[in-house]
């Protein structure tokens, strides 16, 4: 370890676990550090083309969130700047508090689209959760609905559970509470989102325990943890253009990508036209949804 005086590395740090765009580190017993790339995943592919920023974004979008959620549930943010942070992840890491993470995702949706639609198409049901008859893609549903799902390996689909499942993983007092936090935290942020024109159509939190205390942790309401459309625009029926990845979603369906999604080709490099389109549509939509300037976020210059 690099001794007080020295700035610190990330090789100082022993890696724990990588996700599609986000790495984790161990700093000690106690602290984690959180680190989101500018790597971008679509149709089930990490892109061979970064989103420059995009790491800073989705971790000053997760501060914001975890800052406005705060008097609901704690959350594992220690820090967004610290010594511990070394300057080549500045702006797009997070000194976080080691939990004993909950092995459940606890995705909270308010509109039927993605598996939840396969799930209802398929049993009428989402999660053991029977739906009225007739919805369709994008439908809004009656009321949010707590749609737990089992984490599964890099790469693979996580599995939606039944609320029964979550008893039998951790107790029917927790997931109980679970329930209650995922709901009441949807609400929060979905009637925050829509009041700036953004529509949360469903989002996924992560919880672990500190000691017997539940707190949120992982990132929080992201556009890579959650679906966000444009309130303009919103028409039930269809499939809704993405806030953030929809230029990248059409260029790689489009002519001139030269891919096909239905092989298991890997996607080709984006243009730098889709490149530029996506950062901005990224800080548009922190700027849109927290009233901050992208500008203020540390990390800028590095
Ligand atoms: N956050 C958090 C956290 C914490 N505060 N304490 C202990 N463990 C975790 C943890 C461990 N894995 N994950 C899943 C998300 N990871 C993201 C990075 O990439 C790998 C996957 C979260």
């Amino acid at each position: 370890m690099a001794g007080s005086a020295q700035a610190v590395q990330l090789t100082d740090y022993r890696h724990l676990a990588s996700g599609k765009v986000r790495e984790l580190y161990e700093v000690d017993d106690e602290l984690l550090l959180l680190v989101a790339t500018d790597r971008i995943s679509a149709y089930d592919h990490v892109l061979p083309t970064g989103i420059p920023d995009k790491g800073r974004v989705l971790t000053a979008m997760s501060v914001f969130w975890f800052e406005l959620l705060a008097d609901l549930v704690p959350g594992h943010v220690v820090a967004t700047e610290d010594r511990r942070i070394p300057a080549s992840v500045r702006g797009r890491a997070l000194l976080v508090r080691r939990l004993d993470m909950v092995p459940v995702e606890c995705v909270a949706r308010g509109y039927l689209t993605g598996s939840g639609l396969a799930d209802y198409r398929s049993t009428g049901a989402v999660c053991g959760i029977t739906l009225p008859p007739g919805l369709d893609e994008a439908d809004r549903l009656p009321e949010p609905l707590f749609t737990p799902a089992a984490k599964a390996e890099l790469g693979a689909h996580d599995e939606n559970i039944g609320y029964d499942d979550v008893v039998a993983t951790v107790g029917a007092e927790r997931a109980q509470q679970l329930r209650d936090l995922t709901l009441a935290l949807y609400a929060r942020a979905a009637e925050h989102a829509a009041g700036r024109g953004v529509l949360v159509a469903d989002t996924k939190f992560e919880f672990g325990l500190d000691g017997h205390r539940m707190v949120l942790g992982d990132e929080v309401l992201t556009p890579d943890s959650s679906r966000f459309w444009p309130v303009d625009g919103y028409r039930p029926g269809r499939v809704q253009p993405s806030y953030d990845k929809q230029y990248v979603r059409d260029w790689l369906t489009g002519p001139d990508s030269g891919w096909d999604r239905r092989t298991d080709a890997p996607p080709p490099p984006l243009p730098a036209e889709v490149v530029d389109a996506t950062r901005r549509r990224y800080v548009q939509a922190y700027e849109l949804v927290t009233g901050r300037r992208f500008d203020d976020w540390p990390g800028g210059d590095a």
